[in-house]
């Protein structure tokens, strides 16, 4: 078996400087993520979630700290290079969809495919599985404002699965939908999961949403602590 974590956090550091004063968010964070862990970050609002995803996910750099893949230091890369790692291997949900207004469902599916220089046929045959897949298919030519925000997440679901990415980050992904809305939506990232396998970390209020995931741990106070699901 192959112990090498997917992802290795080491002394992981992030303070927010103001003009008379410094936040200390992050206090020495360490993480080891393994293929097909599924786990969830939960804590209070302002504790530092989002920051500590968006730094996992290598969109926000740390003060101090490492971030490895495969063992490789990530913050070491280029950002060309970051960016390529970024589009390839990850696959991102966040709490507002950021679907393009102006695109179909299935036009914003295949987008990433396109961009990443996938055939017009490959994109939109992997767009039409993924629709199928999260149960939107039926709804594909609509354009996100003519969706329900159910809708619209499953849509940013299959968007973020369609270059098969190795990891999904997920930030409050149910954040913006009422309570039956939001458990279709966890059922199905968590059936994705079980069909797929795929890594996938969540930072979430949501309690329940959590203890779906195999791995818990609570953000308090710049740690992480370990917790029951
Ligand atoms: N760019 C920034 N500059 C200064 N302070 C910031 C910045 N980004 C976040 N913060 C502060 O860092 C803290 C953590 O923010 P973060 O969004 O990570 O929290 P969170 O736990 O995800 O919160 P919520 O659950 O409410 O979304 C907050 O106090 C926030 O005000």
């Amino acid at each position: 078996m192959n112990n090498q974590p997917l992802l290795e956090v080491r002394n992981l550091w992030k303070s927010f400087s103001h003009k008379e004063y410094q936040i200390e968010i992050l206090k020495g964070i360490d993480l080891k993520i393994f293929k097909g862990n599924t786990i969830a970050i939960t804590g209070a609002s302002g504790v530092g979630k989002s920051t500590l995803l968006h730094i996992l996910a290598t969109l926000e750099r740390p003060t101090k700290g490492k971030v490895f893949y495969k063992g490789q230091d990530l913050f070491q890369l280029s950002s060309d290079a970051l960016a390529r790692f970024r589009n390839q291997k990850l696959g991102f949900v966040f709490q507002f969809h950021y679907l393009l207004p102006e695109f179909t469902a299935w036009e914003n599916v295949m987008l990433p495919a396109l961009i990443a220089g996938w055939s017009e046929k490959k994109a939109k045959e992997q767009a039409r599985r993924l629709l199928q897949e999260v149960g939107v298919y039926h709804r594909r030519n609509h354009r996100p404002g003519e969706l329900s925000g159910g809708e619209q997440q499953r849509v940013a679901i299959a968007r973020a699965l369609v270059l098969e990415p190795e990891l999904i980050w997920a930030d409050e992904p149910t954040g913006n939908l009422d309570q039956n809305t939001a458990e279709k939506v966890q059922s199905l990232l968590f059936s994705i999961h079980q069909k797929t396998g795929i890594t996938m970390i969540v930072a979430t209020h949501n309690l329940k949403l959590a203890s779906l995931f195999a791995i818990c741990y609570e953000l308090t106070q710049g740690q992480l602590i370990r917790k029951q699901c």
